[in-house]
């Protein structure tokens, strides 16, 4: 695993959720589960400084306040549940992805020149991901990133999101629903209950 930064949250504060304090070492996996409308996308959002909030986020020595917003979410990433997509063609935003990811993902190279209007709402889903990590993150912020899938692409984007988090060493928060993928992919995970984030102690903590 390279060397990396751990990114720690320090009395992060965001809409009705109590302050929020914890650290992931590099390659660590926290799943942050929940209630619709609980929070956990805005503290997502709060992590990758789309939204105002009180405290503060470090990866490693570098705290979040100190640069600018874009430069920020170039390194702590944040695949949203909804994928943005700006160009004609899926290769004009996967300039940089490595074609065994694609693969991995179930796709031939030549999706490179396929219409962006074309993709299915699980397509764009997979390639969404594909290209957040072409980026060379430094940390991931995933947003129900299996939502749209059914259970065998499931899986396989599990597996392969989590062997690329362990090799290149990325802090990850990990927002799912089902205990069956938290249980096969976090090594740890909290569970919003009111306004406050629960440990949630299993056979995976
Ligand atoms: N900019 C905003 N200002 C005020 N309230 C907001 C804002 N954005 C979202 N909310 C509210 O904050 C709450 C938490 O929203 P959030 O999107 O984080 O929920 P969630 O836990 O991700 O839900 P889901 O599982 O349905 O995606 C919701 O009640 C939502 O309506």
């Amino acid at each position: 695993m390279p060397a990396n930064d751990a990114l720690h949250l320090d009395r992060l504060r965001i809409g009705d959720l109590d302050a929020v304090s914890l650290t992931l070492a590099p390659g660590e996996i926290l799943c942050l589960s929940g209630t619709s409308g609980s929070g956990k996308s805005r503290l997502l959002r709060a992590v990758a400084d789309l939204e105002p909030h009180d405290g503060e986020a470090w990866l490693g020595g570098t705290a979040q306040s100190s640069v600018a917003g874009h430069q920020w979410r170039a390194r702590v990433m944040l695949v949203p549940a909804e994928s943005h997509w700006w160009a004609d063609t899926v290769g004009e935003h996967l300039a940089d992805a490595r074609p065994a990811d694609l693969v991995a993902l179930g796709f031939t190279p030549e999706v490179l020149d396929w219409q962006v209007s074309r993709l299915s709402s699980g397509e764009q889903q997979r390639l969404a991901l594909v290209r957040a990590l072409s980026r060379e993150p430094s940390a991931l912020l995933l947003d129900e990133p299996t939502a749209n899938l059914d259970d065998a692409t499931t899986r396989r984007v599990e597996s392969w999101l989590k062997a690329r988090i362990r090799e290149r060493g990325w802090p990850v928060i990990w927002v799912a629903h089902d205990p069956a993928q938290i249980a096969r992919v976090a090594d740890h995970h909290r569970h919003i209950v009111g306004h406050r984030l629960v440990k949630e102690v299993g056979e995976w903590a």
